[in-house]
């Protein structure tokens, strides 16, 4: 099982290496392409904090100078990470008006950030230069319903492009069920991890489980995964990584995860995940009694 964590919007965040040099996260989600295409041959626009020269390729808001990250992704690959970039992310414009647009910005992510292709790179911008996402993970947190499954399937058609290459898909929907933004994506498109965000919503978050309130239903998304485009899809418990990283009540402590995930993982081995964190840098600075850090104590609980 793995520990999955956001990276790219937390305050004062340390540049993208530091976090691939730490050993308790195996995937790490860039946030965020924060704004989408407006039509069809439009730049998406992109938003990663602290980080990136405050550039912009022209007539848009699609950061060109992200120095840090294109530096640190071979250093995060040659550490065995997978890297996965972020659309969406709750800010700015987040909408797919129609089946052109949704295919457009499929194609613009994958020849943008996927696989460096020469064919390709006089049409499109390489943001992070000729380093390749190993997949793309959809935060969708309003305006969704519409529009991913044919972004996704679009962008699996490119993975089988490079048949000795794997790439994934992720989704972090919310708790409540169905997710009006990407619960059609995942019954029509393949999903390879779905991070649920068990915090944020009261009655189905891990903070109701710890509290014996509303209905954390962790079961009920096992089903919603088996009857799914990929039965096989793994499902993470998405926590926030800090008491700061979530609204008032949701952040739980590591002696209050370890019950829910022996519960979980015990009950659907072939489906749990493992952990997902927002965010990074607060897991960071979240450094219990015995000096580790949220994420160090996430993954002992994985490993108990
Ligand atoms: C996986 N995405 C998130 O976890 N987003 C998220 N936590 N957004 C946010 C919501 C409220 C305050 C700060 C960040």
């Amino acid at each position: 099982t793995n520990v999955a964590v956001y990276y790219g919007q937390g305050a004062y965040q340390p540049r993208l290496r530091h976090f691939c040099q730490e050993t308790s996260f195996e995937i790490i989600n860039l946030g965020f392409i924060n704004v989408f295409p407006d039509a069809v041959g439009g730049y998406p626009g992109s938003n990663f904090g602290n980080q990136c020269d405050g550039n912009v390729y022209p007539e848009s808001e699609l950061l060109s100078g992200c120095h840090q990250i294109w530096e640190d992704i071979p250093i995060c690959k040659e550490m065995g990470k997978t890297i996965m970039l972020s659309i969406g992310g709750d800010t700015a414009y987040q909408k797919l008006e129609n089946e052109l647009q949704a295919i457009w910005f499929a194609d613009f992510l994958w020849y943008s950030f996927g696989p460096q292709n020469e064919n390709y790179t006089d049409i499109y911008p390489r943001p992070f230069l000729d380093n390749s996402m190993d997949g793309f993970d959809f935060d969708i947190e309003h305006d969704g319903g519409y529009g991913y499954a044919t972004m996704i399937n679009r962008l699996r058609s490119h993975f089988d492009e490079y048949p000795d290459q794997k790439f994934y898909i992720s989704g972090a929907p919310q708790c409540t069920l169905p997710d009006e933004q990407l619960s059609s994506a995942i019954s029509h498109s393949a999903f390879d991890f779905i991070w649920v965000q068990f915090y944020n919503t009261k009655g189905c978050s891990a903070r109701d489980f710890v509290n014996g309130t509303g209905d954390f239903n962790f079961a009920n998304w096992v089903d919603i995964i088996k009857n799914s485009s990929n039965p096989d899809a793994k499902l993470f418990v998405g926590l926030p990584a800090a008491e700061e990283a979530a609204g008032e009540g949701f952040y739980l402590t590591p002696a209050e995860v370890y019950p829910l995930v022996e519960i979980y993982m015990g009950l659907f081995p072939e489906t749990f995940g493992g952990i997902m964190l927002w965010e990074a840098t607060a897991s960071d600075n979240n450094t219990s009694i015995d000096g580790l850090n949220y994420a160090q104590e996430m993954k002992q609980i994985l490993y108990d």
